[in-house]
């Protein structure tokens, strides 16, 4: 028996009563498709989904339902992928260089550096892997599945029972019932369905949601022969998000098997965000730096003195002392260690780590209003005819519809409007109704419609619609004139902090067999339903912190702009003029950009409208995050520099957040610390990459001169890179450094041409240093007839030691310390990594690896000048570093 074609379009044939993962999909041409009840059969699976023993069986069989990038990478793997990294990648072509020319110290010293440094980053993203998988447990995603409990007998005979299980257990045959906002959490065939709309994004590239509906025997009309997987209305793939409507559905592939795997794209696929881009801005100014470093030496000493290959080891190891080694180690450090520090401290759980520094590095936060500013729990405040006269029957209308809407889904999805509504209403009242059929609430319609047989009269049935004041009013039957006024009425009611909805009706005979958004017209109006929604206690409070730490908030929600208006008003947060999003369509994209920079609240948005205005605000140069908690919320939650959601978000909206808020109560207020605890680690990244390059650069300028003026190479190739080892070895210290305070009062952006800027002036500043020590060595120690190349090397050495630990002091802690004027003199890790930095530069010569490093004793004259030097150094780089911090 044919059963199908998966996914990746393999046919499969299975006689067995189950067949292989990956050959459940129906075939996408040739053969005939199974009917719906073959494909379960062929799942060895039924109506009432697996036993208990069976799924154990399947799960033991088929494994966790993971897709294969989000499983922990092994060690061997780590290390591979260590050697992919850029700047792993040149050191190594440098040690290839080094050893074709037989220079095997430095080939050596590279190995060593980049094994230290591969061993060290596969080791730190092993931890940070192991804490984020524990703290992507904390708030792990369940589906829904029916499974049938054993009976006495021990075959699983008992009634299914509905239980919501992680959605790692799932194995193909379970039945699982779909909901809006849950994740399709494997590729699955629908069995049956209610308005089931599934956005498939991910996969497609297109945002609009799409239909989804049981096909029995596939090949009818509405579903062509020949057509793709995603035009087959009755699959679901794993990493779409159902955003209205309903169903149960049956897995046919998990893990591995699921489009989603063979796609390698999906839920984790995004637009670089803040920090991917400063990451890749500021590897490739340096690998390029590297690339040309060791010609551009070669040939000035081919022009100046006419050697040649000879001084390629040199070359090469000034080319490696520009490498920030240590860059992926302290980053993944910086990063795992504020994650577990904000989970345990404040319960907020960071999914993807880079998503920390944006945290640090976001400028505007856009939140939606509904369950987020307000509490989600509104109560409703009566029910008003068109008049403004109170009107129950509204009210009852707007039940009847929340009622069927709710009952004639396969997974009801509890939504508070509609919870409000029937707590204020008749409920005896509501069952005497007999159902027909439901369009369920969506938020691009913004619309749901029941079906009931007309009460009292036979042959017809009526369409109750409730939904926002203009979609509804748009498709009454009403005069032009008489619309304005209702929508002026609905205004003054919203201009009250009133939440409203419209109801209205239409009777339609019946013998219509089913029911379609088209037939939402041609309606008689009826009333609004006016609800009351409080504001949530902590919302004040974090709004006004936000406006501290520098963060511009915009409200982004569905609602209508009066109420969202004075929603805000009550925060003490000035609207100003709301926008609705249908102005926003009219708009150039450069229009656009500059019309929701100016915004703080924009109405009436959908879906698509919050994420274009997130888009927007990305383009214009704002480091971007959405907080929000509803299916409406995802696509702005993805485009998003960092995307946040509350524990109580809907499945969808917390597995497509970057950040999620697991404290008990709504606290918004854990966004500060999250922010605070983003800048903690953006900070001390910036603050080791300022320090580690600026230091670097000046080294290479000091040794590119000094290899031209002299007679012989400054310092032997493996005392570069032994000093280099030493320097990467302290800046793990930033790591665990507390940044300076400013560095917490404003988003901490740092862009590679400011990061360029910033390293020129103090590298150059460093290379003066380095040669006034270069000179003084030149005609004091070495002397001018002198011909202890050692004693010039061991003085350098040990000079570029102590001004690298003067930089790590001075331009980190020592900007701390400018900014408390003299208060909070503890050193700090970094301090105490320069204190051993500058220990290791004076005792090393003097160690008996002095002299297999070709080091010697240096003159006791010698350091004293050196203090000399140093201190000069000290006091210019203080008064930059003050200029610099007036000015940031
Ligand atoms: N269950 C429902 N039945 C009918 N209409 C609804 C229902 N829920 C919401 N609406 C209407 O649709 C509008 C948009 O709803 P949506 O869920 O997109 O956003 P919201 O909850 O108002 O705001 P936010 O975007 O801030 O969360 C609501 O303002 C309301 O008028």
């Amino acid at each position: 028996m044919v059963v199908g074609q998966g996914p990746r379009g393999t046919t499969a044939s299975a006689s067995t009563t189950e067949a292989e993962p990956g050959s459940r999909l129906t075939a996408v041409s040739g053969a005939a498709e199974p009917t719906a009840l073959q494909a379960l059969r062929a799942l060895g699976s039924g109506p009432r989904g697996l036993s208990e023993q069976e799924a154990e069986r399947r799960l033991t069989r088929y494994g966790e339902n993971v897709p294969p990038s989000l499983r922990p990478l092994s060690w061997p793997r780590r290390l591979v992928r260590g050697l992919k990294d850029p700047f792993t990648a040149v050191l190594l072509v440098l040690g290839l260089v080094s050893a074709a020319v037989a220079s095997w110290g430095t080939a050596v010293v590279i190995t060593v550096l980049v094994a230290v440094s591969c061993l060290l980053r596969a080791g730190g993203e092993m931890r940070a892997d192991r804490a984020m998988a524990g703290l992507r447990d904390l708030v792990a995603t369940t589906a829904t599945v029916l499974r049938r409990p054993e009976d006495e007998s021990g075959a699983g005979g008992a009634a299914p029972v509905a239980r919501e299980l992680p959605v790692d257990q799932l194995v193909p045959g379970d039945v699982v019932q779909l909901g809006a906002g849950d994740l399709v959490p494997a590729d699955v065939r629908v069995m049956r369905g209610s308005g089931l709309r599934v956005r498939e994004a991910a996969f497609t590239g297109e945002s609009v949601a799409v239909k989804k509906y049981p096909v029995d025997a596939p090949h009818s009309p509405s579903q062509p022969e020949g057509a793709g997987a995603f035009d087959r209305p009755y699959l679901c793939f794993q990493g779409s998000s159902v955003v209205a409507g309903g169903g149960t559905a049956v897995v046919v592939a998990t893990g591995s098997d699921t489009r989603l795997a063979a796609a390698h794209t999906g839920i984790s696929a995004r637009a670089a965000g803040s920090f991917d881009r400063l990451v890749h801005g500021v590897s490739w100014i340096l690998v390029r730096f590297m690339l040309l470093t060791p010609p551009l030496v070669l040939m000035a000493n081919a022009a100046l003195r006419g050697q040649g290959l000879e001084t390629l080891p040199f070359a090469v190891a000034v080319a490696v002392a520009l490498t920030p080694e240590m860059l992926p180690v302290v980053v993944t450090t910086c990063l795992a260690r504020g994650a577990s520090l904000l989970a345990r401290d404040h319960r907020a759980i960071v999914r993807r780590l880079p998503a920390l520094h944006d945290l640090g590095a976001m400028d505007v936060l856009c939140l939606d209003k509904t369950g987020t500013l307000t509490q989600d729990r509104p109560l409703v405040g009566g029910s008003v005819d068109g008049m403004g006269r109170e009107d129950p029957e509204v009210l009852q209308w707007a039940a009847v519809n929340a009622w069927w809407t709710l009952q004639l889904a396969d997974l009801p999805v509890p939504d508070p409007l509609d919870e409000a509504i029937l707590a204020a209403a008749d409920e005896g009242e509501l069952v005497t109704c007999e159902p027909v059929a439901a369009l369920p609430f969506d938020p691009v319609r913004r619309l749901a419609t029941a079906v009931v047989r007309t009460p009292g009269r036979l042959g017809t049935n009526t369409l109750i619609v409730k939904g926002s004041i203009e979609a509804v009013l748009e498709r009454c039957v009403l005069p032009d004139a008489e619309r304005q006024r209702l929508n002026a009425r609905a205004a003054s009611h919203a201009a009250d902090g009133l939440r409203l909805l419209a109801v209205a009706t239409v009777e339609r005979p019946t013998g219509q067999r089913s029911y379609t958004p088209a037939d939402e017209r041609g309606l008689t109006f009826r009333g609004f339903v006016l609800l009351r929604d409080a504001v949530t206690d902590s919302a004040a409070a974090a709004l006004c912190d936000l406006a501290e730490r520098g963060v511009s908030v915009k409200v982004l929600t569905g609602d209508h702009p009066g109420t969202a208006a004075r929603a805000c008003r009550d925060l003490g947060f000035e609207p100003g003029e709301v926008l609705t999003a249908e102005r926003l369509d009219a708009l150039s994209e450069a229009d656009l950009a500059a019309a929701v920079s100016r915004a703080s609240v924009i109405a009436r948005c959908t879906p698509e409208h919050k994420a274009r205005v997130v888009s927007a605000l990305r383009r214009a140069g704002h480091t971007t995050g959405f907080l929000g908690d509803g299916v409406n919320d995802l696509p702005a939650l993805r485009a998003a520099d960092v995307g946040i959601g509350p524990r109580d978000a809907v499945p969808v909206a917390r597995e497509g957040a970057d950040v999620v808020l697991a404290g008990r109560e709504k606290d918004l207020t854990a966004i500060g610390h999250a922010i605070t605890t983003g800048r903690y680690a953006s900070g001390n990244i910036a603050a080791y990459l300022r320090v580690t390059l600026s230091s670097n650069l000046g080294n290479v300028i000091a040794m590119l001169t000094a290899g031209v003026l002299l007679p012989f190479l400054p310092m032997l190739p493996t005392q570069v890179l032994v000093q280099n080892l030493c320097f990467d070895a302290a800046q793990l210290a930033f790591a665990y450094d507390r940044p300076r305070p400013t560095v917490l009062r404003r988003p901490t952006t740092l862009n590679a041409r400011d990061l360029l800027t910033f390293i020129t002036r103090f590298g150059v500043l460093n290379a003066l240093a380095d040669l006034a020590t270069f000179g003084l060595l030149t005609l004091a120690v070495y002397g001018p007839g002198g011909d202890d190349e050692a004693v010039f090397h061991t003085g350098w050495f040990t000079e570029n030691m102590l001004t690298q630990a003067l930089v790590m002091v001075l331009l980190h802690t020592g900007r701390r310390a400018a900014e408390h004027r003299g208060r909070n003199r503890a050193l700090g890790p970094v301090g105490w990594a320069a204190a051993l930095l500058a220990v290791i530069g004076v005792l090393l010569p003097l160690s008996p690896f002095g002299p297999p490093l070709g080091m010697t004793s240096l003159p006791q004259a010698y350091y004293a000048q050196l203090i000399a030097v140093l201190a000069l150094y000290a006091v210019a780089l203080t008064a930059l570093v003050r200029r610099e911090a007036e000015h940031v």
